[in-house]
């Protein structure tokens, strides 16, 4: 046994030594991807077969990776130049699924650790879907409707050769909603024809899914719900941090306030707002959705607010669970202790990778509940891939019934319960209809 674990221990260091050679700047990417590798070694022990064929190696490697040039004319007649990316990571389970960030931040080890942890969240859900993401370092803030049009077409000219129902479908991620996803399916569908399947998180109107603008909120609170009554707690009358005011954060803040939560903050990469009164989800809406304004606006318009510079996790205040929304890292050690002496029990993550693994040690060191991202903010692809299976062109209006029945399946107890039921409801719908008639049958019963 002591050799094999010393064997073990040798291969996960050979395997982060190997990245680190071929990619010492890939900082993000490393954290990723060493963290999942740090905690293998059970399975290892367990699976010598693993060691034997080498598999780590597969498993950190991208099956590809697309970097391509998005040339786009602004509306002042300059011309620019942005570096697009797609990794399609892993394809062993289903095609590559996973969304599109654009982002001034965005870089090839962004994109690898986003693909990276989108492997090991879709496989999660028990759904065909393998991994990927992608992405362009241009920055779609305070740009004109028609500036993000133009980018966008640009963007699918060069992706669509690369994406496909059955090969790749893409979907939104920071910076892209349904106004991306609209120009970005526009695009591909002048060169390619109609094709339903090519990208979630379409528009209602052209075969999107109901359920999929709030899933990714509302699927963390779901999570966070279950954590707590698995502790025998309930989220009625908790105080919630929330960092983000973006399409997360948004439907996170919402379906807490609908389960009985305060929560007490939301944020951007400016500042944050502290309202203990409790934030109200349909103000961070029309300001973020409707006006695409700042969240200090938010501080204008309600009058128990206040408006702080810097970042929420720096702000000292009693509560009782904390709700990264953002981005990554936005979580250091330091604002780990923060959490913990502010007395929060309990984090949950809807971004992805948002806590520093020094961070994640604080937690697990003074007994902090922890959901880890890949878990808690699986809603949004989860429902992504019940919109892939409304592929047939006028379904998806039929198919609103079945996505309120498979959004009460949610409302369950533990984490793996709902997990299940979930997937049996999927399941259940996309097996059992193929047809027209099948789908008329279905809803007769
Ligand atoms: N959309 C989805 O379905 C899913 C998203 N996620 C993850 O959730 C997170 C948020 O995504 P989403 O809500 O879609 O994105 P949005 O673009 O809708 O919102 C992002 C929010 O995070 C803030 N933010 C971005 N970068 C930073 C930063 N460096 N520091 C502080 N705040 C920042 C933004 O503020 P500002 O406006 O100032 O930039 C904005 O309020 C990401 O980690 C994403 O990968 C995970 C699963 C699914
Ligand atoms: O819905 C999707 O396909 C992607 C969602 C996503 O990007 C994520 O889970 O991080």
């Amino acid at each position: 046994m002591g050799i094999i674990v010393t064997n073990v221990k040798a291969y996960i260091e050979s395997i982060k030594d190997q990245i680190d050679r071929r990619d010492p700047d890939q900082k993000e990417f490393q954290e990723a991807a060493f963290t999942v590798l740090d905690s293998l070694a059970p399975t290892l022990e367990a699976h010598p077969e693993y060691v034997e064929s080498n598999l780590l190696a597969q498993l950190v490697e991208p099956e590809r990776v697309i970097q391509f040039r998005v040339p786009w004319q602004s509306d002042d007649g300059k011309f620019n130049v942005n570096r697009g990316f797609r990794v399609q990571f892993n394809s062993a389970i289903g095609p590559y699924k996973g969304g599109l960030r654009l982002h001034p931040s965005v870089n090839l080890s962004v994109v690898k650790f986003l693909g990276f942890e989108q492997i090991l969240k879709n496989s999660l859900t028990g759904l065909p879907i393998g991994g990927a993401k992608g992405g362009s370092d241009f920055d779609p803030k305070g740009k004109s409707d028609s500036e993000v049009m133009r980018f966008c077409q640009s963007f699918m000219t060069e992706l669509q050769r690369h994406i496909g129902p059955d090969l790749d479908v893409p979907a939104g991620d920071i910076g892209v909603g349904g106004r991306e996803i609209g120009y970005l399916f526009g695009a591909y569908k002048r060169l390619n024809g109609y094709q339903n399947g090519v990208l979630t998180g379409k528009g209602l109107t052209f075969g999107g899914s109901l359920a999929r603008t709030g899933a990714t909120g509302f699927g963390l609170l779901y999570y966070t719900n279950a954590m707590l009554k698995a502790q025998g707690d309930t989220l009625t009358g908790k105080k919630i941090k929330v960092s983000g005011a973006g399409n997360v954060a948004t439907y996170a803040i919402q379906k807490a306030t609908e389960l009985g939560a305060k929560v007490i903050t939301v944020s951007d990469s400016n500042g944050y707002i502290y309202d203990p009164k409790g934030i109200d989800y349909k103000v961070v809406k029309q300001i973020k959705e409707v006006e695409r304004g700042r969240i200090r606006d938010y501080a204008d318009r309600v009058e128990s607010a206040e408006y702080h510079g810097g970042s929420v996790w720096d702000f000292d205040v009693d509560y009782d669970i904390a709700l990264p929304c953002a981005t990554q890292n936005e979580i250091n050690k330091d604002q780990a202790k923060l959490i913990v002496k502010d007395g929060a029990k309990y984090v949950c993550e809807g971004a992805n990778m948002p806590s520093y693994p020094d961070a994640i040690a604080i937690y697990r060191d003074s007994n902090v509940l922890y959901g880890p991202a890949k878990a808690a903010n699986a809603g949004g692809v989860a429902v992504s891939a019940l919109e892939m299976s409304q592929k047939v062109n006028g379904w998806h209006g039929a198919l609103k019934p079945l996505i309120i029945d498979f959004k009460t399946s949610w409302k369950i107890s533990s984490p793996s319960q709902k997990l299940l039921t979930r997937n049996t409801s999927l399941i259940r719908i996309t097996k059992q209809v193929q047809t027209l008639p099948d789908l008329r049958r279905l809803l007769k019963q």
